[in-house]
């Protein structure tokens, strides 16, 4: 049987639902949310500190499940934008699919419970910064700074860099540097990563009235800024290995990733100004997306075999 997405009123003139389970879980960003919650992993799991796999497992799903409403809360914000964008058009909201009233209630029920659950079971430090977190993407930058200026997504980015900190605070109860570095990575690496989707979507942003750095910039600008933020980017990959965190198979497959940022970046910046299919934008996209995997998988797997060598006794 084909399902009918809409919503209709029963005889008593109650508007009834028709959301489906798997509305409420688009609600989540599932897609992006999934890397957000594998650089929170790769904190909890880099920590020097054995962690019980029991609370382990219970801060990952906490932090994955805080994640996800906020990701609800942004959407029930931003459904008036998310309707004029081709991109978000068919998101659960816009379509009509579930009422803005459920998914507030659906993204606050979930943002307590999570933060609630890492608090008591976990500690309390963890939850308080993913309380903070969820604070910071939702309030500071979508009801804030998303619609005020193009810096939004250079300041609001911090919310996205703060999950493998949050790891790392869920096994230790505290911050380290190294785990100000690991925010470091996401929260430079967040102005190529979404400027180069900005560029080949400015005309979405353009229409809801955002002010995106190519909206308000210029392309030029952008493809400058972009360049710049790729050669930051790179070397602080790197200073993992540079502190002696990691060892230098790491730091090689972290030198070898930034030097590809830069290339990707540089030929977003040598894109003539009438490429209408703007290839190598949509190309630094996708390698951004790649290079934060790289570099958080190979931090998870040089700490991994520095782990089992201190047990062989190596
Ligand atoms: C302020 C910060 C950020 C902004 C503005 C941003 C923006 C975006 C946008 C607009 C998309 C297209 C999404 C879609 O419609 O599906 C996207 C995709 C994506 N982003 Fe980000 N992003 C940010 C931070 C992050 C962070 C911190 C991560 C992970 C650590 C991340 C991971 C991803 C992934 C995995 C995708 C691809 C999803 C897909 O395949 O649909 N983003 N990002
Ligand atoms: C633990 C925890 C609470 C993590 C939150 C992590 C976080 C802030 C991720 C940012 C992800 C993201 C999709 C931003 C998109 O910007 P947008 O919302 O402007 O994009 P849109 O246009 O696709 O809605």
């Amino acid at each position: 049987m084909a399902v009918v997405h809409h919503n209709r009123l029963d005889d008593s003139g109650i508007v009834m639902s028709e959301a489906t389970a798997g509305d409420f879980f688009a609600l989540l960003k599932p897609r992006v949310m999934s890397l957000v919650v594998f650089t929170a992993f790769v904190g909890l799991a880099a920590t020097p500190v054995a962690v019980n796999p029991l609370i382990a497992i219970i801060a990952i799903l906490s932090i994955a499940v805080g994640a996800g409403a906020s990701g609800a809360l942004n959407m029930w914000y931003d459904a008036d934008i998310d309707r004029v964008m081709s991109r978000t058009a068919s998101r659960p909201i816009p379509a009509g699919r579930v009422q803005p009233g459920e998914a507030l209630t659906f993204g606050l029920v979930l943002s307590a419970l999570s933060v609630l659950t890492l608090g008591v079971l976990v500690n309390w430090p963890a939850a308080a910064m993913l309380a903070f977190t969820i604070f910071f993407y939702v309030v500071v930058y979508t009801m804030w700074l998303k619609r005020a200026t193009p810096q939004n997504i250079v300041i609001g980015g911090a919310a996205g860099a703060f999950p493998p900190m949050i790891g790392w605070a869920a096994a230790t109860g505290t911050i380290s540097l190294e785990s100000v570095i690991l925010f470091l990575i996401i929260f430079l690496w967040t102005p190529p990563h979404f400027w180069a989707l900005a560029l080949f979507k400015s005309e979405d942003y353009g229409r809801a009235g955002i002010p995106m750095m190519p909206n308000v910039a210029g392309h030029a600008s952008t493809k400058r800024q972009i360049f710049a933020y790729a050669l930051l980017v790179a070397p602080v990959g790197v200073l993992p290995w540079v502190l002696g965190y990691t060892s230098a198979a790491y730091g090689i497959v972290a030198l070898a990733l930034g030097v590809g940022f830069v290339w990707y970046a540089w030929k977003v910046l040598a894109m003539p100004a009438g490429d209408a299919r703007m290839r190598p934008a949509k190309a630094l996209f996708a390698y951004s997306l790649l290079y934060l995997f790289g570099i958080f998988a190979a931090y998870l797997a040089d700490s991994l075999v520095a782990r089992w060598m201190v047990l062989a006794g190596a």
